[in-house]
């Protein structure tokens, strides 16, 4: 496989007219929460072998996978970005983020060079318009809840109803029960998490099971995040 080196930018930011921040909230921008125009990344398909794409990490990679963190507003998705990407926890007031953002993280699995394109999406209902045009070329989605928010938690129907609609079939669902340091607070059974999963992973074999042959079976995981 030939190796590309991705340009010198870090998770681009372009404004899109549609998203941008109002004067409201601009103030309360922070960790480049910010509004993208339509997707133009890495396009649909097989992962990519050795293509430079946006917002590069300046690294080498064999292969390249996008992946979108998704669930309601304050679960927990830019920390959970910001922690992977940079190892580091965003303590602190919320702020909430501002239609999509991306980074890119370079991983070596068994010598081969994984490159990540992880999208952040605001969990705010009024920014949904806009990350449903990148569930398509999503390989993989993180649908985060958060253990101490029960509602988070209910709202994973909704999120699953959603990416049906709009993320490929085949694309990997991972349902990630976040915030678990909060045992005192924790209002989500992990038992009620991994139930759901399974739930899940079986309606959709049943709805998808049989349309790709070609590929293996995918299905809803379950991981419980520290
Ligand atoms: N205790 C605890 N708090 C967390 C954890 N992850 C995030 N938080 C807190 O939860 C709040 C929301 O975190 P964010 O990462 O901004 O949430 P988000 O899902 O990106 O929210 P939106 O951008 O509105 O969609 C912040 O105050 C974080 O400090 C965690 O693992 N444990």
């Amino acid at each position: 496989m030939s190796r590309k080196k991705t340009p010198k930018n870090k998770g681009g930011s372009v404004p899109a007219a549609s998203t941008l921040p109002t004067a409201a909230n601009r103030s309360r921008l922070a960790c480049s929460r910010t509004a993208r125009p339509g997707p133009e990344a890495l396009p649909k398909g097989p992962p990519q072998s050795g293509r430079p794409s946006l917002g590069g990490t300046g690294d080498f990679y064999d292969v390249a996978f996008k992946v979108m963190l998704v669930g309601d507003s304050g679960v927990g998705k830019t920390c959970l970005l910001v922690r992977f990407k940079d190892g580091a926890f965003l303590a602190g007031t919320f702020i909430s983020t501002v239609g999509i953002d991306f980074r890119n993280k370079v991983l070596d699995v068994d010598g081969t060079k994984v490159k990540l394109q992880i999208w952040d999406t605001a969990g705010q209902e009024r920014f949904r318009s806009v990350t449903h045009a990148y569930y398509r070329d999503a390989h993989a989605l993180l649908l985060l809840y958060d253990i101490t928010n029960k509602d988070s938690f209910d709202n994973i129907q909704a999120w699953l109803t959603e990416i049906q609609e709009y993320a490929q079939q085949d694309v990997v669902l991972m349902l990630l029960g976040n915030k678990v340091d909060s045992t005192q607070e924790r209002v989500v059974k992990r038992e009620d998490g991994e139930k759901l999963a399974k739930l899940f992973a079986g309606v959709w074999a049943a709805v998808h099971g049989n349309q790709r042959k070609d590929r293996p079976q995918r299905g809803l995981g379950f991981h419980s995040h520290s």
